[in-house]
């Protein structure tokens, strides 16, 4: 399939400052993707090098077969949607909406209605005349939306979208979008540094770390495999081993045990190495428990146990120091893991108690150190 939106090596400096470098990255036609990533890492400056509000240093982009690398930002035919909304506060809603209309010149005949159908996508029409401090949060929101779908824009940005409403709200505003953007099948590129939200929304998310790509990826991928100890950080949170690459899948940990896992890439056999697994797939079982078939294991001591609602976090140290995390649904038992205090499977739980951790081998990713 041939891509919609490409960005290919594209460089921004600033100066001496080098902000973003060999960002190449193809988006097909209807896609929404994210791209993520800490504070100061570029996502923004991409973003904007597409709308035209940054020159680009390096590298081109091109936009439904045409390079738009050079043009003038009025005339890239972008929607965008800013942090905060940047709304007129003195126009009202439907003034808002036409606004990107009436600059483009179009005919106050096509304007009416073009608003009139924008507003309709985002059930706003009875809010029309409203001014923006009339508003709450989430329909202020709307309303952005509204104004940059109604020039029927060739892509649609969104820059930290949610980033001004409130916990609750950005749940339901996070479906809202992905729904809205899906039925119009409008391609979206949106900044966030919030990985729920882009886990949630994407269709393929793009880490990048200090101006770079880490990687490129659909949820589950960055999620379940990522390529780094970044990208594992990042994307929530992980449990690390120290070790070696062992050849074949084996890890050699600095434990002096052997585990199995899957290599991010074909590191050589006695390449310093990482072994990373998630918090939530790892069982603690009964310190004496045999290491159950496709599984890893290890004997540790329990440090702490956090409360966290539906889920309890239990820190274990090895007898090296390091500690994993094991963050298992709270069934209700209170001081026991994998049953009730009755069955042979549970395992008393408190700082202290000693616990065979255990984690399958197709969960365990080899990182390179
Ligand atoms: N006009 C500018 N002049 C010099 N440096 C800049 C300029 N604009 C951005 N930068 C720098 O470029 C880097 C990338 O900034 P950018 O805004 O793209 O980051 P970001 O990933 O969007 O961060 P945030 O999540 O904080 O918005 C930062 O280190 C920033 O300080």
């Amino acid at each position: 399939m041939n891509s919609y939106l490409d960005f290919d090596g594209v460089a921004k400096r600033y100066g001496a400052f080098q902000a973003v470098s060999d960002f190449t990255l193809p988006i097909h036609e209807g896609e929404l993707v994210a791209l993520l990533g800490p504070s100061g890492c570029g996502k923004t400056t991409s973003l904007r090098m597409l709308a035209g509000f940054v020159q680009v240093s390096e590298g081109s982009i091109r936009l439904a077969g045409k390079d738009i690398t050079q043009l003038p930002s009025y005339r890239r035919n972008v929607g965008m949607v800013f942090q905060g909304y940047a709304l007129f506060p003195h126009l009202t809603v439907e003034e808002n909406v036409a606004f990107g209309l009436e600059m483009r010149k179009m005919k106050p005949a096509e304007i009416g209605p073009r608003v009139q159908k924008a507003l309709a996508r985002v059930r706003l029409e009875s809010l029309a005349k409203r001014l923006p401090r009339e508003l709450s949060g989430g329909q202020q929101q709307r309303v952005a939306l509204a104004r940059a779908m109604a020039i029927d824009p060739a892509v649609l940005l969104l820059d930290e979208p949610l980033s001004a409403l409130d916990a609750r709200l950005r749940h339901e505003v996070r479906a809202e979008i992905r729904q809205l953007q899906k039925d119009s099948g409008l391609t979206t590129l949106m900044v966030t540094h919030d990985q729920d939200e882009a886990l949630s929304m994407a269709d393929r998310l793009v880490i990048m770390n200090q101006g770079r790509i880490e990687q490129i990826g659909t949820p589950d991928e960055v999620y379940e495999r990522p390529i780094n100890r970044f990208v594992a950080e990042f994307m929530g949170k992980s449990n690390f081993l120290d070790g070696k690459m062992g050849g074949e899948g084996r890890f050699d940990s600095k434990l002096g045990q052997v585990f199995a896992g899957h290599a991010a890439d074909a590191g050589r056999t006695g390449a310093p190495a990482l072994m990373s697994f998630r918090p939530e797939r790892v069982q603690l079982r009964r310190v004496d428990t045999p290491v159950a078939d496709g599984c890893n294991g290890v004997q540790g001591r329990i440090v702490r146990i956090t409360y966290l609602g539906p889920l309890i976090e239990y820190r274990i140290a090895l007898k090296d120091d390091t500690e994993i995390t094991a963050l298992l649904p709270n069934t209700g038992e209170l001081g026991y893991v994998g049953g009730d205090a009755s069955s042979d499977e549970s395992v008393y739980t408190a700082p202290g108690s000693p616990v065979s951790v255990q984690w399958q081998a197709r969960d365990s990713r080899l990182l390179p150190a």
